[in-house]
């Protein structure tokens, strides 16, 4: 069920051969630039190679049945292939691994289609060209930083999970409101590690074995990603159950399954969730993405409108003072829509956060049509939304502060850990 490895390997290999332009028919391709030609092996054609004195040939065959199944068939004398065949298979490795290292590796974004059970294949992708990287998120940067390391450690661990006897993968829980940037997020970890991204739409998968059989053929260095995983759970719109789901996150199929993967989760809120999914091992980091307040719309401003600094600061500064505050998706539209002038995009981004309640709902519908995502503002964290007097902030301030010994605490017995930016407001 799964894709041989070797083959995508071969047919890299082969492609790359100065021979290919003696083949009698090719298949021309765009490459990235609009004016690269690259040429690919035909069905039924022959290449001939040459290693080590002997001349070997491969065809490319692919069954005109149902299945179109392919195969490439590798011809090499009786006489030579005992001395050249492991040599020249395993030379296939290395020039795949050259290419591979010198051109910069072009993402996929793998989506799974409607299937039915006798369709293998579950997966179709498009290129994968979101253009965010973590420059661009608005997130506090200690908590950024932390994100980054624990990434590039992740990538650095393989003998260390392999030595405890676990799948080398890791998972993450982002959770928040919408329009806070946990997709946005998702892109840019894909960006920064240079991996492809797994789309998981929960409502098109069949039941639990097929999310078993659609893991089954994921591939390496990717990013698996279900999204708006509560709403799944609680509105009963997919196949699949939790204990389907539970098997996905941590089962023995992780095992078998490509290494070198991260999982990624998102939520509007922990809640409704089952303790069981949050287990450590299930999910390794919580990261809380809260409504925008003034660091992060000094962000914003910067990256929108290319202001670091502007008079109207101060009076941005008091309104996120008393509690008021949107999302960062919801500023980020109110910018993009003046960008041509920062003193109107300011002055409307204090207009919304004054009549915060009153504004939403137009801003809303900008932002759908923008990412087709889903809002439900009721889940808001309540920490966020609402206006609060001076006194009440205090009292929030307490509570947060007791909130975060307790939740050190807790992470003490727990190896996952908890990054929410909570630490900035204690
Ligand atoms: N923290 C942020 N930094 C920069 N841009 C952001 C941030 N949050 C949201 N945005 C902008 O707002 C838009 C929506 O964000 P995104 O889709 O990532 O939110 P989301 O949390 O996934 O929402 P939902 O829960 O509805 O899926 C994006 O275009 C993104 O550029
Ligand atoms: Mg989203």
């Amino acid at each position: 069920m799964q894709e041989n490895q070797l083959y995508s390997k071969v047919s890299v290999y082969l492609n790359s051969l100065a021979s290919m332009e003696d083949s009698n028919y090719t298949n021309l391709f765009t490459g990235k630039k609009s004016n690269d030609i690259i040429l690919r092996l035909d069905p039924s054609q022959v290449i001939d190679d040459d290693f080590l004195g002997a001349r070997v040939s491969w065809i490319n065959e692919v069954k005109t049945d149902t299945t179109h199944s392919r195969a490439f068939v590798l011809k090499i004398r009786k006489a030579d292939k005992r001395r050249i065949l492991r040599p020249y298979l395993q030379q296939i490795h290395t020039v795949f691994d050259e290419l591979e290292q010198k051109k910069k590796r072009e993402l996929k974004l793998y989506m799974n289609i409607n299937g039915d059970q006798n369709q293998n294949r579950r997966w179709r992708f498009v290129p994968f060209t979101h253009p965010s990287t973590f420059e661009t998120i608005a997130m506090e940067s200690d908590l950024k930083n932390k994100l980054k390391s624990d990434l590039e450690s992740f990538l650095k661990a393989k003998q260390y999970y392999h030595r405890l006897g676990r799948a080398w993968k890791r998972s993450y829980l982002l959770y928040g409101p919408s329009g806070t940037g946990k997709s946005s997020f998702i892109a840019a970890m894909a960006n920064f590690l240079g991996y492809d991204v797994y789309d998981i739409d929960l409502s098109r998968v069949l039941g639990d074995s097929d999310l078993k059989l659609l893991l089954l053929q994921t591939t390496t260095k990717s990013v698996i990603v279900v999204e708006d995983l509560d709403r799944f759970l609680m509105g009963k719109s997919t196949a699949v159950s939790l204990s389907g789901v539970l098997n996905f996150m941590d089962g023995i199929l992780n095992s078998c399954c490509a290494e070198e993967r991260i999982m990624v989760f998102t939520v509007n809120s922990k809640d409704h969730i089952d303790p069981a999914i949050l287990r450590p091992g299930r999910i390794d980091v919580h990261i809380h993405f809260p409504l925008c307040d003034f660091s992060a719309f000094r962000t914003l401003a910067n990256s929108y409108l290319g202001v670091k600094n502007h008079k109207l600061f101060p009076q941005v500064e008091e309104i996120f003072q008393t509690g008021a505050s949107l999302s960062p998706a919801e500023i980020g539209e109110l910018m993009i829509a003046n960008r041509n002038s920062p003193s109107r995009a300011l002055k409307s981004v204090i207009t919304a956060l004054q009549t915060e309640g009153d504004c939403r709902g137009s801003v809303d519908v900008g932002r759908r049509l923008l990412d087709g995502g889903s809002r439900n503002s009721t889940e808001d964290s309540p920490d966020h939304s609402g206006i609060f007097s001076k006194e009440n902030i205090n009292a929030i301030k307490d509570i947060k502060k007791l909130y975060g010994l307790l939740k050190l605490r807790s992470s003490r017995k727990a190896p996952s850990f908890d990054l929410t930016p909570g630490q900035r407001d204690v």
